[in-house]
């Protein structure tokens, strides 16, 4: 059996052990995470109820396989200070926006199986979209067994290495900008006079139903956008709003804009 080992246990690592105990994948007693100080570890693997190491040395001794979620910044300064011996045959999977293989292989070792991971928020709730991409050592049997873990919470992308800042932007970030998107039509409907908690109901429903009819049907957004604009309707209105508003130029900037941090994060 598998040992899986978690390096930072907030958000998304805390969302992968969620995700996996729920699908069935991997057992509580095959997981052990560490935190930023061993009481945090502590009480992390308590609400989960998986392991925890006294020490970030002790969790990677003990694993196969080594997923590290804490903060890029983080990464640079705590992976240095590891005695590199310990990350012989281990495979390391590192979730960190912005940091590339060969960076990692610097903090690592030079030689080390590395799979760079992007997932999403939704994890916990298996429906992450993960991008992978695999150093050049890493065999069929282990990216079966990467398959096999990260189909279990959401779908997967195979990328080269160079695309992943394009990934990181419209999948990692994806649920920031949807939410953003939900919370202002939401607030549209509450300057016309809906209460808040209504719309923002209203608004979510509206984009589940719309994201399965484009997903289920296979429609192009433009097939789907001309079934909903009647002519001389009102739908052609809003939609003739939105690109005077340049709403494609915007989240165009946007992407633009989130590759050129995972850019500098690469530095
Ligand atoms: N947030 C997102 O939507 C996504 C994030 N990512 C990537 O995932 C990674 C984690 O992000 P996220 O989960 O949001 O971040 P969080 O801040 O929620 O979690 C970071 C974790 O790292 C732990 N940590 C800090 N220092 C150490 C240390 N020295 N040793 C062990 N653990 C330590 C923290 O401990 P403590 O709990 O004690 O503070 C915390 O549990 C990042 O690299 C990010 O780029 C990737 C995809 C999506
Ligand atoms: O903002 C970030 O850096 C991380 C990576 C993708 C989503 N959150």
């Amino acid at each position: 059996m598998t040992k899986l080992a978690f390096l930072g246990a907030g958000n998304m690592n805390t969302g992968i052990i969620k995700g996996l105990l729920a699908s069935h994948t991997v057992s509580a007693e095959m997981m052990t995470l560490t935190a930023s100080t061993q009481e945090r570890s502590k009480a992390k693997a308590e609400v989960l109820g998986v392991n925890y190491a006294e020490s970030n040395e002790a969790l990677i001794q003990q694993a196969d396989v080594v997923i590290l979620g804490a903060k890029p910044q983080v990464l640079m300064t705590l992976l240095p200070t590891i005695d590199t011996s310990l990350w012989q045959n281990k495979l390391i999977i590192s979730i960190a926006a912005g940091l590339t293989i060969e960076q990692l292989r610097q903090m690592t070792l030079p030689e080390a199986k590395i799979v760079r991971i992007m997932p999403n928020m939704n994890i916990s709730l298996q429906k992450s979209v993960s991008g992978i991409a695999y150093s050049t050592n890493i065999t069929q049997t282990e990216k079966t067994l990467v398959t096999h873990l990260f189909e279990a919470i959401g779908s997967t992308y195979v990328l080269d290495e160079k695309d992943f800042v394009t990934l990181t932007a419209i999948a990692g970030c994806s649920p920031a900008f949807t939410a953003l998107y939900v919370d202002g039509l939401s607030r549209a409907a509450v300057a016309q006079g809906l209460p808040l908690d209504t719309s923002r109901e209203i608004v979510i429903d509206a984009m589940i139903g719309t994201l399965l009819n484009l997903k289920e049907n296979h429609l192009a957004p433009w097939d789907l956008i001309n079934q909903v604009c009647s002519p001389g309707g009102t739908t052609i209105q809003g939609v003739a709003s939105l690109e005077k508003d340049q709403l494609t130029t915007t989240l165009f900037n946007a992407v633009n804009a989130t590759i050129r941090r995972d850019e500098e994060l690469s530095q």
